[in-house]
């Protein structure tokens, strides 16, 4: 979100509780406008996303779409339903509970459209093995077939699901979809025999006429004209323009095989039967008796029954009452209203307790608001004995003819003064006007609304005929038992009640997320925003008491890290890094911007600020220290590059100098070996020679290693016979003293031990010495024994050379 706050100004506020004027029903649906003005359709009311229907396609579902959002936290980044799907994945995975969208909003907002982009997102971003495509092929491919036999072309919208519809997506714990499956609620079946003018029947029966094969269509025994078939001309308009019944025909057939239908012939009788049994006609018969007189059609029909059956005489002569129905456009309504207050009421009660949740769990404390809880309407409805419902229920169960009169007294009698119920009778002067004598008024959180009591009762005969049919989708459909059970049936009303009742057991159990679809204009036209439609909407989704109910608390929250990241920059103490614990952080950063402590609370994990002017001027403040925080780090990126390079050329020059004092040194060792070798050369040659220049080098070497040679091995004895001959430039040196040098090795024992020892004790310290590079050997002059009988020796050396004494 914070990436978009700046651009408030343009497209209003994309989430509601920033809206400064948040009690303002016109400033809100102004903030609507705009934003729709400009392609924007999505707004959220905190987590809630409100998605107001373009009626034309926009340019933000694509794939790059999905990816942008994928991973992404909910407020970074404009609001959008992938934002919602990804966000309840992640969180479903990473809490590790079931959670569930909530889709609402009046007919054509946009709900179905929604639970497919929400289906697409994640059949494309979740994970998916080879086995697991055909699963997610089947997910997707259920829509069409649920949209071929529940949606129809009403006058709000050319694609109108006539039925409540829960789908269950199961993920592993990989978060890979392994399963699903779909409950539905509340089928509009009216409409199979009957449709108001410019409205069409379920989009199957166009379909198969106008996109099946001409076999296909022989074999059942149907003609390629709609306007043939009574079931489908109710309406007046079997073609529409934005609808291609061929093509949807072949989406059908092919969605039917991949969710498992692969013999479709029973479905497609069944189909075909109901056409002609639109058609089939009652007379008179000769004893006056109600007969069929369109013989054809029945061939075609019995095929989905039994040839032997015996149907039953039109509905009007004989009747059960197994459902007591108001007519079935009030009565449906009645129970759209009633789920809707259903839903309305989880709604507020998990919205509302979510955020109590959070504010405990910051330890924050708040004031409770105030909304309507229309507890008081749902009970109305459905209480126990007292309720609408169970009156309804008596009525129709009591012995005796029931009839819409004794009922609507009945009700009068029990729910006369309650303050959400009106009938002609109990209704004052003015209102009286607005309620006939066979309706009753129901004051919904969102509307008032009557109700007709007058009504048809179903018939059970058909329904049994139906139930010994031996086709496989009639005897899922219609169960045998329920038609001999002696026990009485539950009236259609109970049966919603209890389908309600466990719809929200089941919704209660999930962490919900919520999206409110708004339809902008009655004509489905793009581009035209209605603001008495848009206005009407909005009071009866109930988003004004949303929105106050987010914003009597905090308008704005956000994790002490988050929060830090974004503002640090404006608090030196806090810039460019701070050190300490968030909290503090956050403290000593609203304390420099001057937050008063009224505007805002520090929980344990997140700062709440109250009012959006208080993040508004934070934001601005933000704004304008942008430029120079750009100028900093456009300074310290330049200052960065700079040293980079500085360091890159400094090291290629230490390089090559490194590189250049080796290689000099490598040549100058080379040329000493050089120098070594030739010495050595010139030295052999002339090792015969007096001491000279060109031997000398050869020469000291050779009584060097000589020396140290005795050094290492010195003779064990003076009858070792390995004692080595000394070069002959040793002779000079050794010879003073008496050494038989030149013959002690082959006439050892010539020379006296004492005259040995000491060569051995001269040798060993003349090698040191030169190791040590302390004195020159051949600048030796004498050497003496120490009279002291303690083995010292003295070598004798001139002075003049700067020489010491050496002991040893
Ligand atoms: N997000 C959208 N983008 C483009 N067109 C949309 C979008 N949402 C809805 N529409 C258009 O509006 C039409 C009606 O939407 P949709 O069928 O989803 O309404 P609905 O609320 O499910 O209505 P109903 O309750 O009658 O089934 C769609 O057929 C489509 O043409």
């Amino acid at each position: 979100m914070e990436s978009t706050l700046t651009a408030r100004d343009r497209v209003g506020v994309q989430d509601f509780v920033l809206l400064e004027n948040y009690t303002s029903e016109a400033a809100f649906i102004e903030n609507l406008r705009r934003r729709f003005g400009e392609n924007l359709i999505y707004t959220y009311i905190g987590s809630v996303l409100v998605s107001v229907n373009p009626n034309k396609n926009l340019e933000i579902y694509s794939k790059a779409h999905m990816e942008r959002y994928r991973g992404v936290s909910f407020y970074e980044i404009s609001p959008h339903i992938y934002a919602v799907s990804d966000n309840t994945y992640r969180a479903m995975r990473t809490e590790r509970r079931d959670h569930c969208i909530l889709i609402s909003g009046e007919s054509g907002a946009g709900k179905t459209e929604a639970s497919k982009k929400i289906l697409q997102y994640y059949a494309t971003t979740c994970p998916v093995t080879d086995n697991m495509s055909t699963l997610r092929d089947r997910l997707l491919q259920s829509n069409p077939v649920l949209e071929a036999f529940g949606n129809a072309k009403t006058l709000r919208n050319d694609n109108s699901s006539r039925f409540g519809k829960y789908m269950d997506v199961q993920f592993d714990f990989r978060g890979a979809p392994i399963g699903g499956h779909i409950l539905n609620y509340l089928l509009e079946k009216s409409r199979v025999v009957h449709q108001n003018h410019g409205e069409r029947n379920f989009h199957i029966f166009y379909q198969l006429l106008e996109g099946g094969e001409q076999d296909l269509l022989s074999k059942l025994g149907l003609e390629r004209n709609a306007q043939k078939y009574q079931y489908l001309v109710k309406g007046c308009c079997p073609r529409v323009s934005s609808i291609n019944d061929k093509n949807d025909w072949k989406t059908v057939r092919k969605a039917l095989t991949v969710i498992g239908f692969h013999e479709d012939e029973d479905l497609l009788n069944i189909i075909a039967s109901v056409l002609h049994l639109g058609n089939t006609q009652f007379g008179e018969g000769e004893n006056g008796e109600n007969q069929i007189t369109t013989e054809p059609q029945l061939k075609y029909v019995s095929k989905v029954g039994t040839m032997n059956e015996q149907y039953p005489p039109p509905p009007n002569t004989h009747t059960t009452h197994t459902h007591a129905c108001t007519p079935p456009h009030t009565f449906e309504q009645f129970c759209i209203n009633y789920c809707n207050e259903k839903l309305q009421q989880l709604f507020i009660e998990l919205t509302l307790k979510s955020e109590q949740e959070e504010y405990e769990a910051e330890g924050i404390t708040w004031e409770l608001v105030k909304y309507f809880d229309n507890k008081i309407i749902c009970d109305l409805v459905e209480e126990k004995h007292k309720g609408l419902i169970s009156i309804l229920d008596e009525e129709c169960l009591r012995p005796g003819e029931p009839s819409d009169i004794s009922f609507l007294e009945k009700l009068e009698d029990t729910l006369g003064g309650h303050a959400h119920f009106v009938t002609h009778k109990l209704a004052n002067g003015k209102t009286r006007k607005v309620v006939s004598r066979e309706e009753f008024k129901l004051i919904h959180y969102a509307g008032e609304v009557n109700y007709s009591v007058n009504g048809e009762l179903a018939n059970q005969s058909g329904i049994s005929v139906i139930c010994q049919s031996d086709s496989q989708v009639l005897s899922q459909c219609f169960h045998r038992e329920e038609v001999t059970d002696q026990k009485r049936p539950e009236t259609a009303a109970t049966q919603f009640k209890n389908s309600l009742a466990k719809l929200i057991e089941i919704l209660r159990s999930k962490e919900p997320s919520y999206v409110r679809c708004i339809k902008p204009n009655d004509a489905k036209q793009s581009g035209r925003f209605d603001e008495a439609l848009v206005r009407h909407q909005v009071k009866y989704l109930g988003l004004m008491e949303n929105l106050r109910v987010r914003r009597a608390g905090f308008a704005y929250r956000r994790h002490y890290e988050t929060f830090l990241q974004r503002y640090k920059s404006l608090c030196p103490g806090t810039w460019p890094n701070w050190q300490g614990r968030l909290a503090d952080g956050v403290a000593t950063l609203v304390q420099h911007l001057g937050y008063h402590p009224e505007e805002y609370k520090l929980g344990k994990t997140k700062i709440f600020i109250r009012f959006p002017k208080t993040l508004f001027s934070t934001e601005d403040a933000l704004e304008a220290r942008r430029p120079a925080l750009v100028l900093t780090l456009q300074t310290s990126w330049r200052g960065y590059r700079e040293r980079a390079k500085y360091l890159r050329i400094r090291q290629a020059v230490i390089q090559s100098a490194w590189r250049g004092m080796k290689s000099r040194q490598r040549a100058r060792c080379r040329r000493h070996a050089v120098d070594i070798i030739r010495k050595f050369i010139k030295g052999f040659i002339y090792r015969r020679y007096e001491r000279c220049p060109e031997n000398e080098y050869f020469l000291d070497h050779q009584r060097f290693s000589f020396l140290m040679t005795l050094v290492r091995n010195p003779p064990k004895s003076v009858l070792d016979k390995s004692w080595p001959i000394p070069p002959p430039s040793l002779t000079e040196v050794l010879q003073p003293y008496g050494i038989a040098v030149t013959k002690y090795d082959r006439r050892g024992y010539k020379a006296r031990p004492r005259q040995l020892l000491l060569t051995s004790s001269f040798a060993m310290l003349v090698a040191e010495a030169k190791l040590k590079q302390r004195i020159d050997y051949a600048s030796l002059r004498s050497i003496s024994v120490s009279s002291l009988s303690d083995g010292f020796m003295v070598l004798h050396v001139p002075s003049e050379d700067n020489m010491q004494k050496v002991t040893g």
